[in-house]
């Protein structure tokens, strides 16, 4: 009997590799990612862990290897021009225009997006609801975290991609990360997230990025190993 080969994986790393400045920021990086899993990145400061997450969202290329979704490389264009309607992106930027209400900076996403429906709930969901007609210039940080986590429930895209998003949240709203992203999972959505700071996530792989590479050997080295090669 003829075996069934085993699913590809949403989303591949092989053997990602990155250069900054003649600089070797990532090696050879292998993740296999299928629909409903999480990806936690962890490692000290300038690991790459935002490098690597950058080249998931297609905003860097990879010096060497590359990234696949469902077996194709996003970074050909019109693989990309696919693949980025899968994301939902969040960072340390907010983008929220501070003139808008917190309502329509979700709404105003989600109508980008063709939807319609989802804001105020979303808003509720985050604990933002008696705030939704104020302007967002109002929001303290936790609060701007918990809009940007709203346009991700409004959006509601399959794969998210997080860079330190538990950052200004107080203990109910890192609560409320969690239940998202493992309400996010149980939809098959997948979540990769970039944290110093632990977040709950059920059965999520962990890749811990080494320390990073020096480029050159150091005048300590050199003493310690007796001198260059
Ligand atoms: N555009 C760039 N040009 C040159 N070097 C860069 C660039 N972007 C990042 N780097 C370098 O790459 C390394 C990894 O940066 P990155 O932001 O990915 O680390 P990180 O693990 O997210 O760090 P942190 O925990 O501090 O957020 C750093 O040393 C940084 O200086």
């Amino acid at each position: 009997m003829a075996r069934r080969k085993p699913p590809l994986p949403r989303l591949l790393l092989d053997n990602v590799s990155c250069m900054r400045n003649a600089q070797q920021i990532l090696r050879n990086v292998n993740a296999s990612i299928h629909d409903g899993a999480g990806l936690v990145l962890s490692g000290t400061n300038g690991s790459g862990k935002s490098t690597l997450l950058r080249m998931l969202a297609g905003f860097n290329r990879p010096t060497a290897g590359q990234v696949l979704w469902n077996g194709h490389d996003i970074t050909d264009s019109g693989v990309f021009h696919q693949y980025k309607l899968q994301l939902n992106w969040l960072s340390l930027k907010d983008a929220i225009k501070d003139k808008f209400t917190v309502l329509d900076n979700v709404l105003w996403y989600e109508l980008l997006e063709g939807k319609q429906g989802n804001s105020m709930a979303a808003i509720e969901l985050m604990g933002l609801g008696k705030l939704a007609k104020e302007k967002s210039r109002m929001l303290s940080m936790g609060q701007r975290k918990r809009l940007q986590l709203a346009r991700l429930l409004a959006i509601d895209r399959p794969i998210w991609l997080l860079d330190e998003p538990s950052v200004a949240l107080d203990v109910e709203g890192t609560k409320l990360l969690e239940y998202i992203i493992h309400e996010h999972r149980k939809k098959g959505g997948i979540v990769i997230v970039a944290t110093h700071l632990p977040i709950a996530m059920e059965d999520a792989m962990v890749l811990r990025l080494p320390p990073r590479f020096p480029r050159l050997m150091t005048f300590v080295d050199m003493l310690d190993r007796g001198g260059p090669d």
